[in-house]
This record gives C-alpha cells, structure tokens and sequence, in this order.
C-alpha cells in the first residue's frame, strides 16, 4: 500500500491566496489493477492558470488542479513500464494511480543532461505556448518589433529567445533589477522594470520609438491598455493571459481600448496552446534542439518539497520566480 498526500483547497481564494486556503490530506492506494500504473511525482508544476481554474471549476475540498513529471513505479500496462516518466494532469499529489488514458509519455530519446523538469517547463506547456503564440497567433516576421510583458517567466523568457531566432527586436518587461539583467542576459534587445519606472508609456517609447508589430500580452488590465497605443498600424496582438487580473474579487476599471483598436486596425487573438495540440511532437522537438544548441535557456525557480506547494504557488503569483517554477518532491 502507498499513501499519497494531496494538497486540497480548503477554502475558495478571496483575492491572493493565503496559507490557510489549503490542506494536506492523506489517503492509502488500492494496488493497480490490470492496465493501471502507480505514479510517483517528481517534479510538479505552479501555474497561474490554478488560480483561475480553482474559481471556475473547483469545489472546496477538491485536489488542486495541476500537472506533474512523474515515475511509473509499479505497472499492470505494457504501455508504461516501470521506471519510464510520464507528465500528467493528476493535480498536486505525490501518489497516483492511472488507467494510462491520460498520461503523456516524455518525448522518446529525452538527453540525460536535460533535466526532466523541463518537460514542465520551456520544453512542455509554456514553451509551446511561446511558440504557438509566435507562430500561429502572431506570425512574427524577421526586422520585426516585438513587445513581452511577464518577460521573465515561464512563457515569457521563451517567446523573446524565439524572436531572436528569428531575427526581430524584443522588447520585455519584468518585476525586478535581477529580472531585467536576466532578460539582458538572454539577449532581449530592451528590458525595463515596470515597477520602478515612472510612466510606462514612456519606458515603452523609449524602448521603440516607433512602436510595436506585435504584442505578446501575458498581463492584461492597465499595461496591455497602454501598449495598444504604441502598437503600429495593423499591429498584431497574442493575448496569452491577463495575470495582473487573475487574483480580483471584483473586475478593475479601467479605460476602455476599443478605440484604439479600431482606429490602429488591431488584430488581437485570446489563445490556448491546447488548440496546436497536434503539433505537440514536433514543436517538442525544435524546444528541445534549440535548447541544446544553446539557442533557448530554460531557467527555472525550483522549490524544494511537496509540503512547500502552496509557498511555490503563491511564490509565483507574487512574482519570485525568475523562468519556470517548479517544486522537486
Ligand atoms: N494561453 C495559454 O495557453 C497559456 C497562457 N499562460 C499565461 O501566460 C502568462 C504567464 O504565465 P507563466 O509564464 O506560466 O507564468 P510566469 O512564470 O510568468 O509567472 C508569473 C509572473 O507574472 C508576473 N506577474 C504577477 N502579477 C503581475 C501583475 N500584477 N502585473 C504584471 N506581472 C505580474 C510575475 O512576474 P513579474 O515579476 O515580472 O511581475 C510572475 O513571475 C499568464 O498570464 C498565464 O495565464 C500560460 C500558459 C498557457
Ligand atoms: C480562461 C483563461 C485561461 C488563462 C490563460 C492560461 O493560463 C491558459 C492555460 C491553459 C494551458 O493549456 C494549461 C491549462 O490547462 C490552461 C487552461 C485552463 C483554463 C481554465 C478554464 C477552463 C474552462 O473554462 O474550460
């Protein structure tokens, strides 16, 4: 018999989380029965998604939602053998038992100097993302110009190291000094510290004085009503998430943009990375190149512990990650 712990959501999020929001619960495993397999997780995955999932489809007491990298380590499913990794939305659990339906083996011939983490990370569901939203969303164009808020992160690092390669000028914007030599670092054209300027608008012009082609809008709320003035004339905008929103009891006010978008002619296009799902093997396999040509560094924020879930997960939503978090179990 296993016992696996999960983290449950005592009580629905009233704006930012709070400690007190989850619980620990402890359950014993049956054994796996025939095409099952017993789970083991190695990595798991914070995301801001979790934040508003749990207020559109959770119910208190419910496991919190999210995808881990784990480890068959019993198997009654050829498919799975002990041993092999698989990521896995079973929500933030140590143990899990599984028919296979669910389960997305790592990409076969995963190097053994890339850490499997990543599959969570710059070469899983944020990098697709970033490319997704690059080139199917935006359809960047080489001497293109390139704004990205959230810049440091998950999604954010990948979508400005993808439009160097593809030779444009990237704009990015982060939370901190440690952030903006970050960005520097992966060879972002710009990068300025939203939180430190004194006018955006400023710092955007600045950075381009002749405005944006595209737009990749991690933040929503005030900064993406701002950027949309400094788009160019049919400008393009890949509207990835609205994180600055994603913890509001009540929906901010703000100025209304629908103007601007008119009159500059804007394409703007909300998008899940799911809708490529088909391209998933593939777009992998140009992540996983690009990172070991050393073209994409995949930084991570790696929290150790599974009793530390909730810490990493406010941890990011407050912004202390810089590239992907993670906790290793
Ligand atoms: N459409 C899709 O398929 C997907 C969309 N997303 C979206 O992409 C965005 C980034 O996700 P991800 O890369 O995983 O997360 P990140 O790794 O970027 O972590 C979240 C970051 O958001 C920033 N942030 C938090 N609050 C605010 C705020 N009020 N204003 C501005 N920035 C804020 C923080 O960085 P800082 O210090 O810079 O403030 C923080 O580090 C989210 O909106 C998410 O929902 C993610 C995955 C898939
Ligand atoms: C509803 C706005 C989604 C915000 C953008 C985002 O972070 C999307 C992330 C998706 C990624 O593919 C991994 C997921 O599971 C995310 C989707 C979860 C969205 C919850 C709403 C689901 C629904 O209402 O059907």
């Amino acid at each position: 018999m296993v016992q696996a712990k999960s983290w449950v959501l005592v009580k629905h999020f009233d704006g930012f989380p709070k400690d007190s929001d989850f619980a620990i619960k402890v359950e014993e495993l049956p054994e796996p029965k025939d095409g099952e397999v017993l789970l083991e997780a190695i990595f798991l995955s914070v995301d801001p998604y979790m934040r508003l999932f749990s207020k559109m489809h959770m119910k208190e007491g419910d496991v919190m939602i999210g995808t881990q990298l784990a480890k068959v380590i019993q198997s009654k499913n050829s498919a799975f053998p002990v041993g092999s990794h698989v990521v896995t939305s079973c929500g933030w659990t140590t143990h899990s038992i599984s028919d296979g339906k669910e389960l997305t083996p790592v990409m076969a011939d995963w190097p053994e100097d890339v850490s499997l983490s990543l599959a969570l990370g710059a070469i899983g569901m944020p990098g697709l993302t970033g490319l997704y939203g690059i080139e199917e969303v935006l359809g960047l164009k080489e001497g293109e110009t390139l704004l990205v808020n959230a810049a440091a992160g998950a999604v954010g690092s990948v979508v400005g190291q993808i439009a160097k390669i593809k030779g444009c000028k990237v704009v990015g914007s982060a939370g901190s000094e440690a952030k903006v030599a970050f960005l520097k670092e992966l060879g972002f054209d710009e990068a300025f510290n939203y939180k430190t300027i004194t006018s955006l608008e400023e710092a955007l012009r600045k950075a381009s004085p002749d405005g944006y082609h595209c737009f990749f809008d991690n933040v929503g709320g005030d900064f993406s009503n701002v950027a949309l003035e400094q788009m160019k004339h049919f400008g393009r905008v890949a509207l990835c998430g609205s994180i600055s929103v994603y913890n509001d009891s009540f929906p901010q006010t703000g100025i209304f943009p629908h103007t601007t978008i008119n009159h500059k002619e804007l394409k703007i296009q909300g998008f899940w990375d799911t809708q490529w799902k088909h391209k998933d093997g593939e777009s992998l396999k140009r992540l996983m190149a690009w990172c070991k040509q050393g073209k994409l560094q995949c930084r991570e924020h790696v929290t150790k512990g599974f009793e530390n879930m909730p810490a990493a997960f406010m941890g990011m939503l407050r912004g202390d990650n810089i590239g992907k978090a993670i906790v290793a179990v």
